[in-house]
Order: structure tokens, then C-alpha cells, then sequence
């Protein structure tokens, strides 16, 4: 499925530091129609704010959103209040959202993954994903969708010292008319042209486990190794049967693969050398991932799965 046709950017003056995914199993509660999971995304947002400023006061962060949302009565700071205020120099993070309980259903129902846009139901099908996808508010900055894997917009806002936004949608599509993009493939992609120091899987589980995490006894994947042909293995814990491949198991409605895309796009950026952590958003393990300590050396009492390139 041709999804994307690279282009030759000029990349960013600013080294991206981090790309992150706001899974939509986090982020929103996944199996209840067009339902977002406000505690884990209020969550989410402060730790993310903390990555982006590690010094800075979050009891005090001036914004200008003029816009009224329900249960949100906190008044926009004026703008007279920025006057005294230090430019601040954040990191240069990307981050992508996940559509979670917003699009997939829609997609799934009316089989956009599958393409055939002359079809009624698909046409009908890719305007209610779409719509969906919009409900989703973003918490951060700006939002851009992404056209053919021209990022050269993306460069701008990062050197402009936006933070982008970006998340999946129904496309178009050249091999079957449309489909469903995942933000995971989006990932895969910024990742190749820009070559972050990390990229971060945030969801509503711990990581990687040798089988469904809600099948009895499932053990967490603590580190994958990618080799040279793309394949990937496990390293730790050194399970007992070897031989017996990773279990998946993917929702009904999911319409972008799950936790098996995942895998498959962070194998395909570990191989560019670039390390990958999957963990449960909103944890001490998600701060300890966004903050790049994991580069190093992975402490023993952090809960999540790297992947990386292993010659
Ligand atoms: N072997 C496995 N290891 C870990 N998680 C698994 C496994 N098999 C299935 N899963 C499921 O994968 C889900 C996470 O993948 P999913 O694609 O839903 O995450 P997300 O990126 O947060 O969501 P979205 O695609 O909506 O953005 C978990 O809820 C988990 O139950
Ligand atoms: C379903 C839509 C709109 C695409 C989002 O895919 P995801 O990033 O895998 O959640």
C-alpha cells in the first residue's frame, strides 16, 4: 500500500529531540464511542509540559486560548502579562495522537482501511472518520495533517519553535483509493527524515508482553533487539520458549493494526539506530522515558520496552 512518497526536506535547524505517540488506548477510553479519558490526558499533557520545559514553573503557564471548552473555565492570560516574560527554549519534540475511540469506529463500520471510495458507505464511512478525528481536541499546539510525507511544514514549525502536532486520518489513497494512516506509520516516517535521539510510544499498557496482557501470566518485554535484516527478537527477560513467537491480539474496531503496527513501525526505526520505548502513558515510567535517561542505560526498576538496533 504506497501511503507516502518521501520528500527531499531541508531539515530542521533544531535537532529533534524526541518524537512521542499519545496512544488513543490512553488517551481516550478506547472501547466507548467518541470518549476521551480526561484524567490520563490531563496527565499526559503536564508530563509531556515537563519534558518540553524541564525547568520551568507549570503553576504558571501564560497561553492565549480564547477558545471555550465544556467544565474549562480557567481565563486566557492577557496580553499585556507576556510583556515580562523570558523567551522560553523548549526541546523540539514532535508529537502524534492516536484517534483511540475517535475514527476507528466510523472507519471500521464502514471498512475505510479496506479502500473502494466509490462505494457509498466507504465515501460516507471516510467523511465520519474524519469528522470523528476532529472531536479529538489536541492540548498542545498546533495541528497539521501530514500530505504525502511532505514535512517540510513540520521543519518550519519545529524551527519556528512550535511544538507539531500531528495525528492519523482517513487518506486517499493511490493503491486502493483510501485507507486508514496511523500515526504510527506517520512516526516511522518523521523518524526516517528527521532522525530523533528518541521516539516514545505512550498507551494504556506497560509495553510489549509475550502474549495479550489480559491473558493470565503474560510477562513483560523489557528489550527487543532489531538486526540488520529488520527482524526483531527478544533479549530480556530470556523467555523459556524461545521458539514460540510474540502473541497480538487487536480490537475489533481497530482499523490500524494495534499493538503488531506498533512493533512493526518501532523495529523499522530501531533499525535507523534509533532507540525506541513503548510504556504506559501517565507513569513514572512515561516521565522517565520522555526525559531521555533511558539512552543510557535502562534502569532495573523501569516498567516499559526498548527496541533497539543490535549489529
Ligand atoms: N502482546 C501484546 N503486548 C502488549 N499489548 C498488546 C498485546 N496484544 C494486544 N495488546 C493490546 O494492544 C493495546 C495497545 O495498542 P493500541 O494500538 O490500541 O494502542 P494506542 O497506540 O494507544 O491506540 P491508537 O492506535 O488508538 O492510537 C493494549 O490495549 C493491549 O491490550
Ligand atoms: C482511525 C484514525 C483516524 C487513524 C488513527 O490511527 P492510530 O494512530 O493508529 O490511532
Amino acid at each position: 500500500m504506497e501511503q507516502n512518497k518521501a520528500s527531499a526536506s531541508i531539515p530542521p535547524t533544531k535537532r529533534v529531540r524526541c518524537i512521542v505517540k499519545l496512544g488513543g488506548a490512553a488517551i481516550t477510553c478506547k472501547n466507548k464511542l467518541e470518549t476521551i479519558d480526561e484524567e490520563n490526558l490531563k496527565e499526559v499533557s503536564s508530563q509531556l509540559r515537563q519534558a518540553l520545559i524541564p525547568n520551568s514553573d507549570s503553576a504558571k503557564v501564560l497561553g492565549m486560548d480564547w477558545s471555550k471548552r465544556p467544565g474549562q473555565s480557567e481565563p486566557p492570560s492577557f496580553v499585556d502579562e507576556f510583556s515580562d516574560q523570558p523567551v522560553v527554549d523548549s526541546e523540539s519534540f514532535i508529537v502524534v495522537h492516536g484517534a483511540g475511540s475517535f475514527g476507528h469506529f466510523q472507519a471500521s463500520k464502514s471498512g475505510v482501511h479496506k479502500g473502494g471510495l466509490s462505494q457509498p458507505l466507504v465515501k460516507a464511512g471516510f467523511v465520519a472518520t474524519r469528522i470523528s478525528r476532529v472531536f479529538l481536541p489536541s492540548e498542545c499546539l498546533h495541528s497539521h495533517v501530514m500530505t504525502e510525507a511532505d514535512i517540510s511544514m513540520v521543519i518550519k514549525a519545529i524551527d519556528a519553535g512550535f511544538i507539531p502536532v500531528l495525528h492519523g486520518d482517513a487518506i486517499l489513497d493511490t493503491l486502493q483509493e483510501c485507507t486508514i494512516l496511523s500515526g504510527d506509520v506517520i512516526i516511522r516516517h518523521l523518524a526516517a527524515e528527521l532522525k530523533p535521539e528518541f521516539v516514545v510510544f505512550l498507551t494504556d499498557v506497560l509495553g510489549v508482553y509475550d502474549r495479550p496482557p489480559v491473558e493470565p501470566g503474560a510477562i513483560l518485554i523489557q528489550e527487543i533487539a532489531v538486526r540488520e535484516d529488520g527482524s526483531w527478537s527478544v533479549v530480556k527477560p530470556r523467555l523459556e520458549d524461545t521458539s514460540k513467537p510474540v502473541e497480538f491480539s487487536v480490537a475489533a474496531h481497530d482499523t490500524t493494526g494495534g499493538m503488531v503496527t506498533k512493533i512493526t513501525e518501532a523495529a523499522m526505526i530501531a533499525k535507523l539506530g534509533i532507540d525506541v520505548y513503548i510504556t504506559k502513558a501517565g507513569t513514572d515510567h512515561s516521565v522517565k522515558a520522555l526525559s531521555g535517561i533511558l539512552k543510557g542505560s535502562i534502569p532495573d526498576d523501569w516498567l516499559g520496552t526498548a527496541i533497539r538496533y543490535m549489529s
